[in-house]
């Protein structure tokens, strides 16, 4: 593949923050391909009993992700494996799976979290994945075709404590001191991302760089309220320079009001730090900009390069406890009882529905038209408060839509981790029809297959629903979601095709 050349402006502002020697590493690796990984979901059970190293295609685990991420020999058809649609795993650049360390360091007890900045959702599935159970995920993204894109891959994930929403930075300030924990994956100018994107190199310039870190201070100073005193922010960019990066954490730290923290990295990582300490741009022989911060640079660290740095917001927490330190929120509060109230005159949904979701009696069961969602009961008044002040687009798990009298089971149960399997009868699909399924054509079950609603697996792992109706199975995979591309290959992660199972 041929790339666009790189702009010279950047090039010499690369080679003064980073020094000639280091410009020339850097300069080497932007000229071989990306490397690909993928993180695995440690929800999903497919994994259990299988080494990652037996995985198809792996070639080696990432190194400040071992156990969860691994890096592939090559990029695979992803879109023929059928573990990939069932959220097993997320496709994931490498060097961001770095937030893992941070917050299985400085996440230890159950957290309210916002992902501002979400789409198109690899943070936001490795974010879940990390959290402490009894923890609540916001993830937004203002973007409306971005945030369809992250609503799938976080219903693919499967977690319940999840909220979806679509709202800009701003309207966050609508809900002071609500979050725990505020993650900022802001857009940026993508210096990282010159051996992967084309649109990064031709979009690039001093003048772009400088209109990104304006950006970037606007959101930032947009969602601050919303962070607790004494909560945690981890800021991140997937580009190098460091009006975008260092700059902006001690902007952060000065002009917002926070304290930078330290995190550990092995030095066999080649993780780069605060390269304010060492480059020749100008202002930066200042000993305060020597803060840690982790740069994860082609040539140094194996994946594309990214940014990220961690900041406790000052003052202290008021109280450890959700409900005293949320009394201001008493009008919003009647609001979203008189909803509930609105609710009331809904029939409720039939215990049968109820028992498809394990841990049933932990779930609000929460009609919406003819959509019955499932939402954590200990999350409802989060819930409420967010639905006033922002665009939610789904809370918890949809279960059901009301049809007459019969209730349709929705592809997000079939997606969710807390699917209580033994509500369906199961059916184990081959490969090809699972890939048939995931391109939404009609079934034929066995004959001996009970008629009405059926799980189909793959690799032991859900892949969605059809209903039975004798002769064949009408397919209820999501219309949207379906394999469109007429051409044809196999790949499944795991490496065994499952040929075995019924065709
Ligand atoms: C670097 S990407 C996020 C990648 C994502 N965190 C992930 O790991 O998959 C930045 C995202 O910010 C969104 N964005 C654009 N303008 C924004 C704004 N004003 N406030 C918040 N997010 C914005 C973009 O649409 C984009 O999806």
């Amino acid at each position: 593949m041929t790339r666009p050349d790189i702009p010279q402006e950047f090039k010499d502002y690369a080679r003064r923050l980073l020094g000639a020697e280091r410009y020339a590493r850097f300069a080497q690796a932007l000229d071989e391909d990306p490397s690909v990984s993928v993180r695995l979901n440690p929800f999903k059970a497919v994994w259990s009993g299988l080494l990652a190293e037996d995985l198809n295609g792996v070639d080696g685990s990432v190194p400040w992700a071992s156990g969860e991420g691994c890096y592939l020999s090559e990029r695979p058809p992803f879109t023929f494996d059928p573990l990939f649609h069932a959220g097993a795993y997320y496709v994931q650049e490498a060097a961001s799976m770095f937030l893992g360390q941070i917050l299985r360091r400085y996440v230890t007890r159950p957290v309210v979290a916002l992902d501002l900045c979400a789409a198109p959702g690899g943070k936001s599935t490795h974010i879940r994945s990390c959290l402490p159970e009894g923890s609540l995920l916001v993830s937004n993204e203002p973007v409306k075709a971005r945030a369809q894109v992250l609503l799938e891959n976080l219903t693919k994930w499967g977690h319940p404590d999840v909220i979806v929403t679509n709202s800009y930075p701003k309207d966050f300030a609508r809900l002071p001191d609500f979050f725990d924990l505020l993650v900022t994956d802001v857009p940026c100018s993508g210096e990282g991302m010159f051996r992967k994107e084309e649109d990064a190199v031709t979009g690039w310039s001093m003048e772009a760089v400088r209109m990104c870190r304006d950006r970037q201070r606007e959101i930032l100073r947009d969602v601050w309220l919303s962070l607790k005193p004494g909560g945690l922010l981890v800021y991140s960019t997937c580009t190098l320079n460091a009006l975008e990066d260092e700059e902006n954490v001690a902007w952060i730290a000065e002009e917002l009001g926070a304290e930078i923290l330290p995190f550990d990295v092995e030095p066999g990582w080649g993780v780069v730090g605060n390269l304010l300490a060492v480059s020749s741009v100008k202002d930066t022989a200042k000993a305060e900009k020597l803060f840690p911060v982790a740069h994860f640079i082609p040539g140094f660290t194996r994946g594309e390069g990214f940014f990220l740095a961690v900041l406790r917001k000052n003052g202290e927490e008021e109280t450890s406890d959700w409900a005293m330190s949320f009394d201001r929120y008493e009008n919003e509060r009647v609001k979203s009882k008189k909803k509930r109230a609105l609710h009331a005159s809904v029939p409720a949904l039939p215990a049968s529905c109820r028992s498809w979701l394990l841990h049933a009696d932990t779930f609000d069961f929460v009609p919406d038209g003819p959509v019955w969602t499932a939402v954590r009961a200990s999350f409802s008044r989060q819930v409420g408060l967010l639905q006033e002040a922002v665009k939610v687009w789904q809370a918890g798990v949809p279960l059901a839509t009301v049809k007459g009298k019969d209730y349709i089971p929705l592809h997000a149960l079939a997606m969710s981790v807390d699917l209580n399997r033994s509500a369906f009868p199961i059916v184990p699909v081959s490969y090809d029809m699972a890939v048939a399924y995931l391109r939404k054509e009609v079934l034929v079950l066995p004959p001996d297959t009970p008629k009405g609603y059926v799980l189909l697996t793959f690799q032991d792992t859900p892949i969605g629903f059809v209903k039975n109706i004798g002769g064949r199975a009408n397919n209820l995979y999501p219309q949207e979601w379906k394999i469109r591309t007429s051409y044809l290959s196999t790949y499944s992660l795991r490496g065994d095709l499952g040929r075995k199972s019924i065709e």
